[in-house]
């Protein structure tokens, strides 16, 4: 268990994380979700010790992680694949971080198993691909068997089938009660992946929410109608609770009315439909939306800098 209280990170006069409280429960995969910026790796790193807190507590298993004895065996991270010694063997490489953790070395072979390196555990991991790099990061971070797993944008630039790969492992882990923890900026990958999502904007927490809490949120569908009776269909539909947008000549988007009870009109006052189109917002676009105020960057339409 991740527990996060009221966790600040000041950089000069540039706060990265802004008061975040929350947890991360064992047995699920939880996803932490944020625009380019939004200050989840400094969370993170805060959480594993790496960076002190200006302000706020982060505990993993009820302590702050590097008071743990034996920290490997309570969590095991990537948060950077490429920070490997290149001229090194994965078996090597792996070796040495059991041996100065005092891990035994049957794990290494347990550990080079779980990813599927077995084949190339004894080349160059200067050689290796991105996604055998990111496999070799994987088993780092369960050298040590460890109860929590900190996963940070795992799936970036990998095909899709390492990131088939990653999803699969990361539900195993939770699947074996362990506390899975995983960064990402895209919705639709943690959509797949996550059964609780923690999202952040500048720092700040947007949502603390369950993924099916935020789909139902999300499905915040209009219906598209077009006809050649403009006018008339614009006056049938109208009314409280209702909008009805105009968006092109003769074709309507309207909210607040199902598309059945807008055909059932229509039919009803003899106005001909020519579309009728039910019209959801993907995952994605509802989380823009979401965050579209704590973006870093954000573009701006030329005839709005206008
Ligand atoms: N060492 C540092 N010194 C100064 N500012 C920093 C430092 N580390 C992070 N920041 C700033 O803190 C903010 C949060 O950064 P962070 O890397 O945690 O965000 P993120 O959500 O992980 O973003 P990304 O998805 O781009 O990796 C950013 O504005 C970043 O520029």
């Amino acid at each position: 268990m991740i527990e996060v209280h009221d966790l600040t990170k000041r950089y000069g006069d540039q706060t990265a994380v802004d008061g975040l409280t929350f947890t991360v429960k064992p047995g699920i995969v939880t996803g932490f979700l944020g625009p380019n910026g939004a200050g989840k790796s400094t969370t993170m790193r805060m959480i594993l010790g790496l960076d002190r807190p200006t302000s706020g507590t982060a505990t993993v298993n009820g302590r702050p992680y590097a008071d743990h004895p034996d920290p490997l065996h309570q969590a095991g991270a990537l948060l950077d694949a490429k920070s490997v010694h290149t001229g090194r063997s994965a078996y090597r490489h792996l070796h040495a971080l059991a041996a100065t953790t005092g891990i035994p070395k049957s794990r290494v072979d347990e550990v080079i198993d779980i990813v599927g390196l077995h084949q190339v555990a004894r080349k160059r991991v200067g050689g290796f691909s991105l996604g055998m790099g990111q496999r070799l990061g994987i088993a780092s971070a369960l050298l040590g068997d460890p109860d929590v797993v900190i996963l940070d944008e795992p799936t970036n630039g990998l095909d899709p089938e390492g990131v088939l790969w990653i999803r699969n492992l990361m539900r195993d882990l939770a699947a074996q009660g362990r506390t899975v923890f995983v960064s990402s900026h895209l919705m639709s990958e943690m959509a797949l992946t996550a059964e609780h999502l923690i999202v952040i904007g500048k720092g700040r927490m947007i949502a603390d929410t369950s993924v099916s809490g935020f789909i139902e949120n999300a499905a915040n569908e209009s219906v598209r109608v077009r006809s050649p009776h403009a006018n008339a269909l614009h006056d049938l539909l109208a009314g409280p609770g209702t909008t009805v947008l105009s968006v092109d000549r003769g074709l309507f988007e309207v909210t607040g009315l199902t598309a059945e009870a807008i055909g059932d009109r229509a039919a009803a006052a003899g106005i001909a439909i020519h579309e009728l189109t039910v019209v959801r917002p993907s995952l994605e676009e509802a989380f823009m939306e979401l965050t579209k105020d704590a973006v870093e960057y954000q573009s701006t339409l030329i005839g709005e800098a206008r």
